[in-house]
């Protein structure tokens, strides 16, 4: 068979070897094609093979008739619409591993120099001015440094910042005191990072939760004299909030590599002496190009030769007959994973999934792993899918059990999720109700009756008379509609539970309003 492999952003010729040791390969290295030139293009190609600069739009996926495979030569996917090639039945398939210590490298390089303010002394120098007042800086030994984001690259650079001596100070969802302590590290929340750092790095996806993470609230609570580095993707700090920040002198310095528009030619942040900049350089060796060419064209040679792919993406592969009996119980399993994520106020250790009923006779492991990857698609982000989702949560330490069981609470199938921490266990259980569909059933112990779908908001409080009408009135002043509402108490006078669904999404200011009314301990908005 023949296939067409075009490559339309710079790849190292180590990776183009690959391709031309198999036969059947025919490629086309075009780096400069305009969007336009792109899109004329792309329906005859078989694989297309990116960094990333291409933007594989929607648009562009829909075009590509032929397109099986997108090949990322490097980690972030940001630049590739994942539900669009998903939807198309493309797989995406990337090379995380490969440039992982380059980037930690470069971000010692920026801390280092950043430090010394070695760039802007250069640049004085070759102005003809020898000004050794102007740039005296801080030691990095003693100092703390805040990581947020402690995945490949973020502990790799902790490792490296421990040898300068430097205290380490770290947040990620999945970082638990195990791997703290392993890695010889300190580690709290986000806020802890903020207030305690004198230098803070960032080594998070691009994620609708990370997006902004460094906005004006985030600045005001740093240390004055704050360093800020960004070798991690642009759009993790708001540019504006960070160029005011230096400009009140709040934040000291900022060294950074990537950018919220990327390529620029004019950029405002490098108007200020404080910061400087590279353009994009973070897995730009010899070393992590040669890596990630070759893990990404090998598997696209495995997949276009009918093997199996290391480095999925998105792959959805479940055999067609056990497919069409477990299907319709993806997204009920993937929106209680999402559900309870929501819930947990600790690093998740244990999740226990119990099939019961109908559910209990069939293979369950695929609405397993639906499960697992709504739980962890909150903080890892889109590549979860149901092909990685059970290696990312094992990797970091959550152990998954499935249970089949006889109980069925009166429903002819039941599916319960439920997740154990360091101090509590949160559960919530779903059925498919024949011919109405998807139902949330029961949360913790409280019976309730909600279609998983929208706005959802579950207030935890004291069952005392009038906390109702205050939750109420609270919610109208933020003009916040009720469509549902469901009441379910433990005794009189006890623990209570209110699960709502509203017409809009909730805003954290939102609900800390409600969390300041003495009878409500908990509430939480979760949108599915
Ligand atoms: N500048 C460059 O050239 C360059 C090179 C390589 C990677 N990168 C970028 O670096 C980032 C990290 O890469 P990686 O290989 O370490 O990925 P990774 O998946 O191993 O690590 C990312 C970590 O971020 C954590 N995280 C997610 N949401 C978070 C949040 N809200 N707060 C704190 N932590 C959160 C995740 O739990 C995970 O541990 C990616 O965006 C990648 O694209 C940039
Ligand atoms: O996510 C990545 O791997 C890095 O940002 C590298 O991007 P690049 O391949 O365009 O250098």
């Amino acid at each position: 068979m023949a296939f067409n492999v075009l490559i339309s952003d710079p790849l190292s010729e180590e990776g183009i070897q690959v391709l031309n040791q198999q036969d059947g390969i025919h490629y086309e290295l075009a780096t400069d094609l305009t969007p336009e030139a792109l899109l004329k293009k792309i329906s005859k190609v078989d694989a297309l093979l990116v960094r990333s600069q291409t933007q594989v739009t929607r648009k562009l996926i829909e075009a590509a008739e032929n397109l099986k495979i997108i090949g990322r030569a490097g980690v972030g996917v940001d630049n590739i619409d994942l539900n669009a090639a998903t939807e198309r039945g493309i797989i995406v398939v990337n090379a995380p591993n490969g440039n992982t210590n380059s980037a930690a490298e470069h971000t010692m390089a920026m801390l280092m120099a950043l430090s010394r303010k070695i760039p802007q002394a250069y640049y004085s120098l070759k102005h003809q001015q020898w000004d050794r007042k102007k740039y005296v800086g801080v030691e990095l030994k003693n100092k703390t440094l805040g990581i947020i984001g402690l995945g490949r690259i973020g502990a790799e650079v902790a490792y490296r910042a421990k040898g300068q001596r430097m205290n380490i100070m770290a947040y990620d969802p999945f970082l638990t005191k195990e791997k703290a302590d392993h890695l010889g590290i300190g580690y709290g929340t986000v806020q802890d990072v903020l207030k305690e750092a004198d230098f803070i790095t960032l080594h998070t996806p691009l994620l609708k939760e990370t997006k902004h993470l460094l906005n004006e609230e985030a600045f005001e609570q740093m240390k004055p004299g704050v360093q800020i580095i960004n070798c991690a993707r642009g759009g993790i700090i708001d540019e504006a909030a960070l160029y005011e920040a230096i400009v009140s002198g709040k934040v000291a310095g900022a060294a950074l590599d990537v950018f919220e528009e990327e390529p620029f030619h004019d950029n405002k942040l490098l108007e200020l002496s404080e910061v400087f900049a590279t353009p994009h350089l973070g897995a730009s060796t010899v070393e992590a190009q040669e890596n990630v060419a070759v893990d990404v064209c090998q598997d696209v040679i495995r997949f276009l030769t009918g093997g199996i792919v290391q480095n999925p993406v998105n792959l959805p592969s479940v055999p067609k007959e056990v497919l069409n009996q477990i299907e319709p119980y993806f997204n009920l399993a993937e929106n209680l994973g999402t559900f309870l994520i929501h819930l947990a106020r600790e690093v998740i250790e244990e999740v226990n999934i119990y099939y019961s009923g109908e559910l209990a006779g069939v293979e369950t492991a695929p609405i397993t792993r639906n499960t697992i990857k709504g739980l962890l698609t909150r903080h890892l982000g889109e590549h979860v899918n149901d092909v990685n989702a059970l290696y990312l949560a094992e990797k970091r330490g959550i152990r998954i059990h499935e249970n089949k069981t006889s109980t069925t609470k009166g429903f002819t199938n039941l599916l319960t999720v439920e997740i154990v921490t360091k101090s509590e266990k949160r559960r919530v259980a779903g059925t498919l109700l024949n011919g109405l569909g998807p139902r949330i059933v029961m949360v913790d112990d409280y019976s309730v009756d909600v279609t998983p779908k929208g706005h959802i908001l579950i207030i935890h409080h004291r069952d005392i008379p009038g906390v109702i009408g205050k939750m109420g009135s609270l919610l109208a002043q933020y003009n916040i509609n009720i469509a549902t509402m469901q009441v379910d108490r433990a005794d009189v006078g006890g623990d209570a539970v209110m699960m709502l669904t509203v017409d809009k999404h909730l805003e954290t200011k939102e609900l800390e309003a409600l969390k300041q009314l003495d009878e409500i301990y908990q509430a939480t908005a979760i949108d599915l």
